[in-house]
């Protein structure tokens, strides 16, 4: 579990992350989304003790991650995949840790099989392409089989095979009850794999919420009935506004499916379809818009 109260950091006179508060449970995937320069990656650098807060507070398991005498066993990061000795061959790489950390040297060989590296095990990291950087640096991530994970944009540069595999992996590792908090622009890829959402936009909360609320929020529902005319006046009644569509459907706006099933109870007329038309992209691009910082313009 990680609790945030009331985190500040400023560079300058500009606040990256302003008067942040949240929790991220275990036991499920949370995403952690934003527009760029939202300030993610300083919280979650905040998180890990690397940036000092000018205000607030950040606790791992209940206490402060600072100054913890066996980091990577309470908490494993990717934040920079790139960030590693570019000389040192991957197994040395995760064994300088492992030492440090004291992790015994068989657990080396357990992530690196893990995360599908072995047959590269032996070879300089610097030489490593994008994606091989990526496994490496979620090996490092497991190393000490921690029980809070922080996944900084973790598909970048992955194929489809290895974004898949990171979603199971996400999957798996919140099954196993530990904490995970992942960012990601990607919102296919969240939609599949988060159960829960934190979004910030200019360093402050926007939403706090389940994944599945979260899109249904202020979606438009498409229905198809057995007979519209009886329907359509308990819809309206319900405080829903209806839209018809070309070919016998039509769009309601303004109730969630749970109430259109329920009207369509009262009218006594059978419901043939009732689809959410809202993506969690859409949601997302609703909910951010006026935080936005960095906009092309229309060409
Ligand atoms: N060391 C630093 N010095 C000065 N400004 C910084 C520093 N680190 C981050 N910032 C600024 O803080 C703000 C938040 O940046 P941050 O990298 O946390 O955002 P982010 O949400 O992770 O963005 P992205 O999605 O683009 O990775 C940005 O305006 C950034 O320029």
């Amino acid at each position: 579990m990680i609790r945030i109260d009331g985190l500040t950091k400023r560079f300058g006179d500009r606040a990256a992350v302003d008067d942040l508060t949240f929790a991220v449970e275990p036991g499920r995937v949370t995403g952690f989304l934003g527009p760029n320069g939202a300030g993610k990656s300083t919280t979650m650098r905040m998180i890990l003790g690397l940036d000092r807060p000018n205000a607030g507070t950040v606790t791992v398991n209940g206490h402060s991650y600072v100054g913890v005498a066996r980091p990577m066993r309470e908490v494993g990061a990717l934040l920079d995949a790139r960030a590693l000795h570019s000389r040192r061959t991957a197994r040395n790489h995760l064994r300088c840790l492992a030492q440090t950390n004291g992790i015994a040297d068989k657990r080396v060989d357990e992530v690196l099989q893990l995360v599908g590296l072995e047959s590269v095990a032996r070879k300089r990291a610097g030489s490593f392409s994008l994606g091989m950087s990526q496994r490496l640096g979620i090996a490092v991530a497991l190393l000490g089989d921690p029980k809070v994970l922080l996944f900084d944009e973790p598909v970048n540069g992955l194929d489809p095979e290895g974004i898949r595999w990171i979603r199971e992996l996400m999957r798996g590792l919140a099954g196993e009850g530990r904490t995970v908090l992942v960012s990601s622009h990607l919102m296919s890829e969240m939609a599949q794999t988060a159960d829960h959402l934190i979004v910030i936009g200019k360093g402050r909360l926007i939403a706090d919420i389940g994944i599945g609320e979260f899109v249904r929020q202020g979606s438009n529902v498409l229905v198809r009935a057995d007979d519209q005319d009886r329907l359509v006046p308990h819809l309206v009644e319900a405080g829903g506004s209806v839209q018809q569509g070309t070919d016998g459907s039509f769009v309601v706006t303004g109730l969630e499916p749970r109430r259109i099933g329920e009207a369509a109870l009262a009218a006594r007329v059978v419901l043939t379809e009732l689809t959410p038309q809202r993506s969690l992209e859409q949601a997302y691009m609703d909910l951010t818009r006026d935080s936005v910082e960095f906009q092309a313009s229309a060409v």
